[in-house]
């Protein structure tokens, strides 16, 4: 049996205590079973950003999926806020930074330097809202001026428990994202927490997908992570102000 293990199973009464083994002080029982494995480091390190107009629920979203809550009265998000959740996925471990951008227009030339880093991009609706879906095409502009062109896209219709209040058909929703290349479309309801999860795990797991291409088998590359940072604030902004509720 290896030493070492001996050691540590007799802990501080078996005679070695404040000495080291291998360079590691010895352990007292309690104190081993309270040191704690340190956390596997995650495998990847991705940027995503939520867009859309005000009120569309871009932060209900963000919040349901990082913390599973849900806020009936919200402030109206500031610039931008941000948190971070990490998944697994594929058996690869992925430290997601989500970036929830203020629906306002006034605040267009703050979010729009969060765009760039971005490799997926979550528009939002709100399926009771005429105007939300309205004003889709001024944020594909915003897509096409900003973000990098190899950022996935994804176009959801939020408030799917509104069902009563709906404006905006499915259809409308998939018509619009089927002109697009490359987006996909779902419904979701951040208040009853439906399709949440999956708009976020969907979107990685196709950035994932974007990532991976081209590598030969099919394994991915630490180097991927490497070229994104964290937290990567764009340099000439301070840190994102919290909002509350
Ligand atoms: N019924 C219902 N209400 C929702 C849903 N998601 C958000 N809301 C409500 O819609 C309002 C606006 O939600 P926010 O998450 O603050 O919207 P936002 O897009 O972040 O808004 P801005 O920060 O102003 O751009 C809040 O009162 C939420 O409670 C939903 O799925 N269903």
């Amino acid at each position: 049996m290896d030493s070492r293990y001996e050691i540590q199973r007799r802990g501080g009464g078996g005679g070695f205590s404040g000495g080291s083994v291998g360079g590691s002080p010895a352990l007292t029982g309690a104190q081993s079973r309270r040191r704690k494995m340190p956390p596997r480091p995650a495998d990847y390190k991705l940027q995503v950003i939520i867009i859309g107009s005000r009120g569309v629920g871009k932060t209900s979203l963000m919040e349901r999926f990082t913390d599973d809550t849900f806020c009936e009265a919200c402030k109206s998000t500031v610039g931008v806020d941000f948190k971070i959740k990490t998944v697994e996925l594929r058996g690869k471990k992925i430290r997601l930074q989500i970036w929830d951008t203020a629906g306002q227009e006034r605040f267009n030339s703050i979010t729009s330097a969060y765009y760039r880093g971005a490799k997926g991009i979550v528009l939002v609706y709100d399926i009771t809202k005429q105007e939300t879906f309205e004003d889709l095409p001024k944020w594909m502009k915003m897509i096409d001026k900003y973000a990098s062109e190899e950022a996935e896209l994804l176009l959801v219709g939020n408030k799917l428990d509104c069902e009563t209040d709906r404006v905006i058909t499915r259809q409308q929703g998939e018509r619009f994202a089927s002109r697009i290349s490359g987006m996909r479309f779902c419904e979701a309801s951040a208040k009853d927490n439906f399709n949440v999860d999956e708009i976020f795990l969907k979107l990685v797991n196709d950035i994932l997908n974007k990532l991976s291409l081209g590598i030969q088998d099919g394994e991915l590359s630490n180097s991927i992570l490497s070229l994104q940072p964290e937290p990567e604030f764009p340099p000439e902004l301070s840190p994102p102000r919290a909002r509350c509720c």
